[in-house]
């Protein structure tokens, strides 16, 4: 759908063939002191594309362009998140940008997220 959307749908088959998928299952734990804290620092991602998964447990936040953090709520338990990274800007030539996001921890439960990264085949 990106790919059409930039015209550039000719390409889907060869992007398809030259990329591959990792999977990582993340456990944050609950934090030891009672502020919040950000258990993970502020970063974009450097593969192509990532899908998340958040299980229960809120705290992705995503900086918007004028530098304000937000927290992605979901409009449903069971969505994902797809997000872009930096090797998918450079693909595009700078047409899309990846955002900045980080990982808020509140509360008293631990916090287990999952992605689905995709990158360029080595
Ligand atoms: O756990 C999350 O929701 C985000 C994880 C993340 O940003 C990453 O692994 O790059
Ligand atoms: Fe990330």
């Amino acid at each position: 759908m990106i790919l059409e959307s930039l015209s550039l749908g000719n390409y889907l088959d060869e992007h398809m063939s030259s990329t591959t998928c990792v999977l990582r299952v993340m456990k944050y734990q609950v934090p030891q002191i009672t502020e919040p804290t950000y258990t993970s620092k502020a970063h974009t991602d450097k593969n192509l594309i990532t899908i998340l998964y958040q299980n229960l447990v809120d705290g992705l936040e995503v900086q918007t362009k004028n530098g304000e953090w937000i927290g992605v709520e979901l409009s449903q338990d069971h969505s994902f998140v797809i997000m872009i990274g930096e090797s998918f800007r450079a693909w595009t030539n700078g047409r899309l940008h990846p955002p900045y996001h980080r990982v808020r921890m509140t509360g008293s439960e631990a916090r287990y997220s999952a992605g689905l990264f995709s990158l360029f085949k080595a």
